[in-house]
């Protein structure tokens, strides 16, 4: 039997006479019989792989910072974990990433199989998980568990275009987790700079209008950020027939557009368009609507319930205030006596009888050039009043400053100070302000959320005549948004001649502060009527109903837990806890891109020394 080493050779005579030697052999076979060598490739090799495998660990690391990591399976998952035993300590993001907003690991793994082959068991979890969805939640059980069936998970990053503008339609959208923008060029990027861009955000879904109409895309659709989306293809958007639920939708659209005044002239052509063009979005109650609406570019429809305009106002501001607070801060503390009040009126009427008795003896000339002279005094105040001059009391146990100096520029290296300004710390104790109405203890100053407006269904809201930050919030209501300039491209002259006249003018601060300071005095004369009448009754008992506050409940300065500011607290010159700040601070829009001048707090009422309503009855 011919040995395998036997052929090496070839085989042949020539072998036989002429045993080998290592200088005659071909370079290859010299290559592969060296061990040398092969111990110098195998290691070579070692080296590639464990480079190989470190590379691949980098990448998985890198990986499990970015929201796929979910799409990488469980064992590896768990590989990972173990690698990670034996490793320094790290931070695990995706601990902190995977929320419930997302959508789950488990429910990804379910898309991710053909319908054929998921079963009825994770079917129904596919339908209890996007029950998330406001506009899946509409549709019934049956069409839900026909979508279950069949939607596909895609993950999109920032700046994605998920529909380019033109093309055929494929696909329509659920969108689980993010937000997308719609706009009108074909790469999205307008979306990036506009400054209040349309957008559809987690809960809604889009596309509907290309595939219902069997057109091109109207309007590109980009991540405003990384998003997961439910996609339904084509076919089975036609075979489940979610075309006829989405007309359902788009007809309620239209019928509450036509019953909207502002389009009342328009054809029902037009008003489909419209329609076409913007989506209802649902609101709970209290839930905030836009936080600016100062934006002339929007229009916002009210298609149901109710909603409040809100307008927060910076009572530091307001002069009224300052007027109301000079009179509070200088009330006396006891009640006078019958026989000081005659005596203190007596003395008045003597200043009065003093004052007419000058007036009286100035000459025309004289009483011209004073007038003038007051002119000037008060056109200075006007500038005064704009702007609230704040200054630091540098003089230690002093709560209020004599010096009027503007603030002084804080050094830009001290990083402590900035943060300390930043978050209001550098304010507490030692700030004054000053006034027209003199100065005022920073520990005053305080902001409330007003109503100004309250909007019910048909109403809609636009053009704000100044552009102060107004609030709207839902008090569970449901709203269509869309760009002003969208209407007025399907509006005819009667509807732009009405949407350019519109100018919607709210009170300004100022008379919201005097609106406040009435209803606050209102609301504390009931308090006080309802102590009076409650309390003798309440004495009686041998428990209270309610444990009664203590002085525990006053936290920093003399703003107690209700967000009641307490000015007689003030007076008692109580001093204030030190470090505690447990008041909210009021985020200004008017101090968006600069420091805060001062910072106000976030306040429902004031209380102040009143005399007792006992003499009332
Ligand atoms: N103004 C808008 N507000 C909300 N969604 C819109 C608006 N304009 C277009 N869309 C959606 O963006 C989608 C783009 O593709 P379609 O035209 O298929 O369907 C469109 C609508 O679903």
């Amino acid at each position: 039997m011919a040995r395998p080493g036997s052929r090496r050779g070839g085989g042949g005579a020539a072998e036989e006479r002429a045993p080998h030697r290592a200088g005659d052999l071909p370079a290859s076979l010299l290559f592969l019989e060296s061990p040398f060598v092969l111990l110098g490739t195998f290691h070579r090799l070692i080296v590639d792989i464990i480079l190989l495998i470190r590379v691949c660990r980098c990448f998985r690391r890198g990986l499990k910072g970015f929201q796929g990591f979910q799409l990488i399976e469980k064992d590896t998952r768990g590989e990972i974990e173990e690698e990670k035993k034996g490793s320094h300590v790290v931070f695990e993001r995706h601990e902190f990433i995977v929320s419930k907003e997302h959508f789950p690991f488990r429910a990804i793994q379910i898309t991710r199989k053909p319908p054929a082959w998921r079963t009825d068991a994770e079917v129904r979890h596919l339908q209890n998980r996007l029950q998330n969805l406001e506009s899946f939640r509409q549709y019934s059980p049956v069409l839900q568990n026909l979508l279950a069936k069949v939607v596909r998970f895609e993950q999109f990053g920032r700046r994605r275009v998920i529909i380019k503008k033109g093309q055929w339609a494929a696909s329509f959208y659920f969108i689980y987790f993010g937000t997308v923008a719609v706009t009108d060029d074909e790469d999205g990027s307008s979306a990036f700079v506009d400054s209040a861009p349309t957008t559809i955000t987690s809960g809604a879904c889009f596309g509907e209008v290309a595939l219902l109409q069997r057109t091109r895309r109207m309007a590109t659709v980009v991540c405003l950020e990384e998003t997961e989306l439910l996609v339904v293809d084509r076919k089975d958007f036609f075979k489940y027939k979610l075309d006829k639920e989405l007309k359902c939708e788009l007809k309620k659209r239209f019928d509450f557009l036509r019953t909207v005044d502002l389009l009342e002239t328009l054809p029902d052509s037009s008003v489909e368009n419209i329609a076409n063009i913007c989506k209802a979005e649902s609101f709970h109650y209290g839930q905030v609507i836009s936080s600016d609406l100062s934006d002339p570019s929007n229009i916002i429809f009210i298609a149901k319930g109710v909603c409040e305009v809100l307008r927060l106002v910076d009572l530091s501001t307001c002069p009224s205030y300052h007027k109301w607070l000079s009179k509070q801060l200088c009330l006396p503390k006891q009640k006078l006596q019958m026989r000081e009040k005659r005596r203190l009126a007596a003395e008045i009427a003597c200043v009065d009888r003093f004052k007419s008795t000058m007036w009286s003896s100035y000459s025309r000339h004289q009483l011209n050039d004073l007038k003038d002279y007051y002119v000037r005094e008060s056109s200075d105040f006007t500038k005064s009043r704009k702007s609230v001059v704040i200054t630091v009391d540098t003089c230690e146990g002093s709560p209020f400053s004599e010096q009027k100096l503007p603030p002084p520029p804080l050094p830009e290296e001290d990083e402590e100070v900035v943060q300390k300004v930043v978050s209001g710390r550098a304010f507490e104790k030692k700030m004054t302000y000053s006034t027209s109405y003199g100065e005022m203890p920073a520990c005053v100053a305080a902001a409330v959320y007003i109503r100004v407006d309250e909007l019910h269904k048909g109403e809609y809201i636009t053009n704000l005549q100044d552009n102060r930050s107004m609030i709207l919030v839902s008090q569970g209501a449901e709203i269509i948004r869309m760009k002003k300039d969208k209407v007025e491209e399907f509006s005819d002259d009667a509807t732009l001649t009405k949407l350019s006249n519109l100018m919607i003018k709210y009170p300004s601060d100022d008379e919201l502060c005097q609106v406040f300071l009435r209803q606050n005095s209102w609301e504390m004369f009931k308090k006080d009527l309802l102590n009076l009448v409650v309390q003798p009754k309440l004495s009686k008992m041998v428990y209270p109903p309610h444990p009664c506050p203590t002085e525990e409940i006053y936290g920093a300065w003399c703003m107690n837990q209700a967000g009641i500011l307490d000015l007689s607290a003030l007076r008692h010159k109580k001093e204030p806890p030190p470090e505690t700040c447990r008041y909210v601070p009021a985020y200004l829009g008017h101090a968006k891109n600069t420091l805060p001048l001062i910072q106000p707090k976030l306040i429902h009422g004031i209380n102040v020394l009143r005399s007792k309503l006992d003499g009332a009855y």
